[in-house]
């Protein structure tokens, strides 16, 4: 018996909801909004699917009903709109998650807590400091999506399966987000002996990889998909599912997600994403990689971007 709580029955919210039901994750599926109505109407609209899967009890509920919940997802909030930062965001998001964290940890006090809602490092990092939960079971979606997206970007380039494109992206869940490319590999292939592996293979000739246009098409994927569609949702609810997948499986799991740094790195008092290991219980490690020296610089300098916002806003 898995029982998941979500708080945020938005675009988000309910896709993670519906995610975690076709995939016969959940066997009980709380989802909260501030909206009533709306979280009752999506839990009813995807209830009314169940018969075709796994079977799922998903209903709209309140704080109460969150009581012996396994993992809490957070995607509450006010979503960034076409040209607005995630930092802009911060304040209001801030002050919502100060709003719900005691009435959900009274009612979930054992729960895994997994943040969505943007700017994530920092409500992970808010939560981290207000909750009085242990850092082990709190942890942000950072950037797991981001990996996600230079995963895709790399497959697509060499057009090979994703699965054997093995590439990170570490720091904030924003524009300071970086590639330790030194760690990067195709099938245990260096990324940057791919291409020349590949020629010497089949004789395709394709450029040599552009990093710095990897990076930027990374960053601006979110961006480009709101531009678009006002939202994104699809990618991140399915990174999100990967992760509850992976906590309830209890099967230790290296990925990139955001937690609480203490003299990681040398760097304390963030939150950002590090390839961590993640199971049953939680944040189980986080896996020192040998970056390079101007890797580890970036890492600085993104654990400082985000300390930035965080003098600026009252936690
Ligand atoms: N970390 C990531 O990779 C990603 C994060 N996001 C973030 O996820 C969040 C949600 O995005 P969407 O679902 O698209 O937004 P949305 O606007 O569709 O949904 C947000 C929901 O939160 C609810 N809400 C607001 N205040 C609340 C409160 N105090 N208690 C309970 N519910 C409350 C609203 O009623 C609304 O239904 C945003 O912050 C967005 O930026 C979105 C995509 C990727
Ligand atoms: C909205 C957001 O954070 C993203 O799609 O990356």
């Amino acid at each position: 018996m898995n029982k998941i709580t979500i708080i945020g029955s938005g675009s988000v919210g309910s896709t993670i909801a519906y995610t975690l039901t076709v995939q016969g994750i959940a066997s009980e599926i709380v989802m909260i909004d501030i909206n009533e109505e709306k979280a009752k109407g999506e839990a009813l609209d995807i209830r009314q699917g169940v018969p075709f899967c796994t079977p799922c009890s998903v209903y709209a509920g309140s704080y109460e009903d969150a009581k012996d919940s396994d993992i809490v997802i957070i995607t509450s909030g006010i979503a960034r709109k076409p040209g607005q930062t995630r930092l802009d965001l911060a304040q209001t998001n801030v002050n919502i998650i100060k709003s719900i964290t005691p009435n959900i940890t009274k009612y979930a006090p054992d729960a895994i807590y997994l943040f969505v809602s943007n700017p994530v490092d920092i409500l992970t990092y808010t939560f981290c400091k207000c909750s009085g939960i242990p850092e082990s079971r709190i942890l942000g979606s950072g950037t797991i999506l981001d990996t996600a997206r230079l995963r895709a970007r790399l497959s697509e380039y060499y057009q090979i399966n994703q699965q054997n494109v093995h590439a990170y992206v570490l720091g904030e869940h924003g524009d300071s987000s970086f590639v330790p490319w030194s760690v990067a590999n195709i099938s245990n292939i260096p990324a940057n002996a791919y291409q020349k592996a590949m020629e010497n293979t089949d004789g395709m000739l394709i450029p040599p990889l552009n990093y710095a246009d990897v990076e930027d098409y990374m960053r601006k994927s979110g961006g480009n998909v709101i531009r678009r569609k006002g939202a994104t949702f699809y990618a991140v609810s399915i990174s999100v599912c990967h992760i509850v997948k992976c906590i309830l499986s209890g099967i230790d799991t290296n990925m990139t997600v955001s937690t609480m740094l203490n003299g990681e790195y040398g760097i304390s008092d963030v939150c950002l994403s590090l390839l961590t290991t993640v199971g049953h219980k939680g944040v189980v490690n986080k896996l020192n990689l040998p970056l390079t020296e101007s890797e580890h610089a970036a890492l600085v300098h993104s654990s400082e971007c985000l300390k930035e916002i965080i003098k600026k806003v009252q936690i």
